[in-house]
């Protein structure tokens, strides 16, 4: 049984960079729950657009896939005959807790469970590729390249998933949006010093885009379509069409 996250609950005297360590993997559903509004329903819609835009003969692919929460939602989905899911994430912790989720429910279609960085992998016969709250670890000179590599290893017709926490390039919107979430994060029982202490360590690791930045990428790495299906506060996701 996973663990409630406490993980910022106490003062930090040295506090690092925030890393999908052990510590992080052990309370991962809780803390992502606690932290990201909306992330339920964006995992059963990934579901549901699996089920609606994977093709035979193709591989479905969920990057940064932590403990594997999209992976199975994909897996339930999948109808079509000789369809391979790939799930990479480069932090073992999370990696080898992934495998043992996935083993622990029954599924008969295959899924390989990769310790890799993402923009190191081959991206090819894809019909549905997810990247939920990764893009935004990704350094953000390397994320049009990434995109361009999907786009290529995608089959036309196919979808990929974009879910991220966005930044507002006003700024009386930024600081009223990040407000809100403050207040879903309050709500969830996290204290004034957890959150500060998070939001330290989070500072140039999670650098968010905004949604025209996302956007413009999408159709600069040659995507045919793209829009924003979800937004709650500065959380939301977006499909992009091949
Ligand atoms: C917020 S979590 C993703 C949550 C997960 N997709 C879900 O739906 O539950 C981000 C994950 O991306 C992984 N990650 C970040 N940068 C990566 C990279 N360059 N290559 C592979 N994995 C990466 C992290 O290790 C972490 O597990
Ligand atoms: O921005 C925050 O406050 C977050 O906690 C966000 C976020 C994320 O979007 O990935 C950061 C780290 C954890 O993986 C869970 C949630």
């Amino acid at each position: 049984m996973q663990g409630k996250d406490k993980l910022f609950s106490q003062p930090i005297t040295q506090l690092g960079e925030f890393k999908f360590d052990d510590q992080v993997a052990e309370v991962f559903p809780d803390m992502i729950q606690r932290s990201v509004p909306g992330y339920s329903n964006i995992i059963s819609t990934i579901g549901h657009l699996t089920e609606q835009f994977h093709q035979p003969n193709s591989k479905l692919y969920d990057l940064g896939c932590s403990l594997g929460a999209a992976t199975l939602a994909m897996r339930r989905a999948v109808k079509q005959d000789n369809v391979e899911i790939v799930a990479v994430d480069n932090s073992p912790a999370m990696v080898e807790r992934c495998q043992k989720h996935l083993d622990a429910f029954r599924g008969s279609v295959p899924v390989a469970v990769i310790c890799e960085d993402i923009c190191d992998i081959e991206i090819s016969e894809a019909s549905v590729v997810v990247l939920n709250f990764t893009l935004q670890f990704v350094a953000q000179e390397q994320r049009l390249t990434l995109l361009k590599k999907i786009h290529h290893g995608m089959k036309t017709g196919g979808i990929l998933i974009v879910s991220e926490k966005f930044h507002f390039s006003q700024a009386s919107i930024q600081g009223l949006i990040s407000e809100l979430h403050l207040d879903f994060k309050r709500a969830n029982g996290y204290s004034e010093l957890e959150i500060s202490q998070k939001r330290s360590s989070l500072d140039n690791v999670l650098v968010p885009d905004t949604i025209e930045q996302h956007k413009q990428r999408f159709a600069d790495a040659g995507f045919s379509a793209s829009e924003l299906w979800f937004q709650c506060f500065n959380f939301g996701s977006l499909v992009a069409i091949k």
